[in-house]
């Protein structure tokens, strides 16, 4: 197939010569001096093409097309540094080609075309997308109107568009509405329209394969549908620790050439019921403390978590209780291997062949065998007890613009496995040093009361003698939940899907119940702190995590870096090094 679709012949932008060769996997065009002597190289992968048009076409700030017979116009993505931040900034690159005939443009246009759709099966055709009109700035409608839009257009993806009215719309129409046709599902927000996703979407998955979500044994069932995230939250921390940049160019390019990026997901249960799905932070004592604290400081805005972490950090807490972890295979990877789960991963690659062992390549997973958990030998649990200033699980690097490496930097997005980080009580400057570290380059994990774990479930409950209040107790009398939207009458803790179902009386129960909240005020310090769940307060203390390996895909590929892609690079022939670092400047 590759043969048929070489091309190759002389072309002319900005009326200078160019031989032009379009192989299997790159187009490539190289300026020629008077004597045909090759000068530059400009090489873009096919996979990155974005549109092919035939004429002089411009496409902002507004469309205009200049239809002229010999002419074509392709447009592809271009790499810039981001500007400081860790990963690469995607941008539209442009360039308008002449041919000496008519027929050697159709040419080119057609065979061009066709290279794409070999090379890039996994490209969305229709999207729905969701965009949160009141997230971060409140931009996410200009934002993917101004942006986004233009682009998706001259990919050739249609989409349709819905403005959410409420919290949790977008999750509960990907719950109950028809979802036939659509290839993934966008975001337009932050970490909270992300998380609505990731629930609808797993819920609706699990309701459909007939899978019991609140057992913590079942091995759930990847989602068929990728998540593209455009950013425009206050906080797109997922967004950054997968593609290493926030800005919605970059993801909508993500998005377009149908980049898939798999993710780990960690499910929470209390008793036999799911509370919550998350991929980021899942964080008992300091972190659950600042969440809880900046509730009350909404007002601020973000500056409410700088201001929120100062007065918990004074509070100097520390909190007892059991952790008990499942340990992951030492033999894998390891939390201190100082290895950075980059694009092209190959500790995530190898897990999924490990995870998906009956799948022959990554877009037949959804179609395989997915008793990964079971074939896993569970291994033994490991107890530890005692006072923590933090207790932290999370199944990714969780990086973002502050700490540019994360809560833990050798954490792989898709390997199956989280990282546990138990941060043991100790004196408020060592604690200090730990927090400080996360800024910097330094190793947060080389500290005396500091240990990290690779695990694949992790059970957290309170010493004896201090056992978990009641969630009656604490004012969550309220078992049954009506679902107004959708007219269901479900019972939390019961059904399938219900990770919703918490969700809309927890922030009642969190300001009449959470103890860090009525504790701040009183000189007693309290006895129990609660669990931030990327973002969200959790209404239980003692929970139960397990990790499903690659639950879901997002169009991403991880975070590129320019060390990265350098050697990316040297597996190329030096022509086509040299082409590509033209490419890049
Ligand atoms: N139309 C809406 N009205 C009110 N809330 C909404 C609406 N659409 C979505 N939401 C909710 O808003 C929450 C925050 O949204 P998002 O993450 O997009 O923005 P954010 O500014 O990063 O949020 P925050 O900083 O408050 O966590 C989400 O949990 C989502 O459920």
């Amino acid at each position: 197939m590759e043969t048929n679709l070489r091309l190759e012949s002389s072309l002319w932008v900005d009326n200078k010569r160019y031989r032009a060769v379009l192989t299997g996997w790159h187009f490539n065009w190289t300026e020629l001096d008077k004597k045909n002597h090759d000068k530059k190289t400009i090489s873009v992968p096919v996979a990155e093409v974005v549109g092919v048009e035939e004429g002089r076409v411009e496409i902002l700030p507004q469309k205009s097309v200049e239809d002229t017979d010999k002419d074509f116009t392709v447009f592809y993505v271009k790499r810039s540094s981001g500007g400081g931040s860790y990963g690469l900034h995607w941008r539209l690159g442009k360039t308008q080609f002449s041919c000496l005939s008519r027929v050697l443009r159709d040419q080119w246009t057609k065979h061009l075309r066709a290279a794409l759709k070999t090379h890039s099966p996994l490209r969305p055709h229709r999207l729905l997308v969701f965009i949160n009109p009141f997230g971060g700035k409140k931009k996410g409608r200009e934002i993917y109107h101004s942006l986004v839009s233009p682009l998706f257009e001259l990919a050739g993806i249609s989409s349709h568009v819905i403005v959410t009215e409420r919290a949790n719309q977008a999750r509960d129409h990907l719950l109950k509405k028809d979802l036939t046709g659509f290839d993934g599902v966008v975001c337009v927000g932050g970490d909270g329209m992300f998380s609505e996703i990731l629930h609808g979407l797993i819920g609706r998955t699990q309701q459909e394969a007939g899978l019991c979500e609140n057992d913590p044994t079942v091995t759930l069932h990847p989602c068929p549908l990728h998540i593209g995230i455009i950013p425009a939250g206050s906080t797109d921390c997922v967004c950054f620790a997968t593609v290493g940049v926030i800005d919605p160019v970059t993801s909508a390019l993500h998005i377009i050439i149908g980049d898939s990026q798999p993710l780990d997901v960690s499910s929470v249960h209390q008793a036999s019921a799911l509370v919550r799905y998350s991929v980021s932070l899942l964080g008992y004592g300091f972190y659950g403390d600042v969440l809880a604290e900046s509730e009350k400081h909404r007002w601020m805005g973000p500056l409410r978590y700088d201001y929120s972490g100062t007065v918990v950090y004074l509070s100097n807490r520390s909190y007892g209780g059991i952790v008990q972890y499942l340990p992951a295979d030492p033999v894998l990877s390891s939390p201190r291997d100082r290895t950075r789960c980059l694009a092209g991963c190959s500790v995530c690659s190898r897990s999924t062949e490990r995870l998906f062992p009956h799948s022959s390549d990554s877009s037949s997973l959804h179609s395989s065998h997915y008793s990964h958990f079971n074939n896993d030998s569970e291994g033994d649990w490991v107890s530890v007890e005692g006072r923590f200033r933090c207790v932290s699980l999370t199944c990714m690097s969780s990086s973002c613009p502050k700490s540019p490496l994360g809560l833990s930097p050798s954490a792989h997005l898709a390997d199956g496995t989280g990282d546990l980080i138990l941060v043991w009580d100790t004196h408020p400057l060592g604690f200090l040093k730990y927090l400080y570290r996360h800024t910097s380059s330094q190793d947060q994990f080389d500290l005396p009361f500091v240990e990290v774990h690779r695990v694949k479930a992790v059970r957290f409950s309170l010493p004896p003698g201090k056992e978990e209040e009641s969630f009656d107790e604490i004012g969550g009398q309220n078992d049954v939940v009506d679902d107004e939207e959708t007219g269901y009458i479900e019972t939390a803790s019961r059904t399938g899907s219900q990770q919703h179902l918490a969700d809309a009386d927890l922030t009642k129960r969190q300001k009449t119940a959470n103890p860090f909240l009525c504790c701040t005020a009183c000189s007693k310090a309290p006895a129990v702190s609660v669990w931030n769940c990327d973002g969200e307060l959790l209404p239980f203390t003692e929970i139960l995590c397990r990790i499903h390996g690659q639950l879901v895909r997002l169009y991403a590929r991880g975070i590129e870096d320019g060390a990265a892609m350098q050697d990316y690079v040297e597996e190329n022939d030096k022509h086509e090094r040299i082409s590509y670092i033209n490419s890049l400047t």
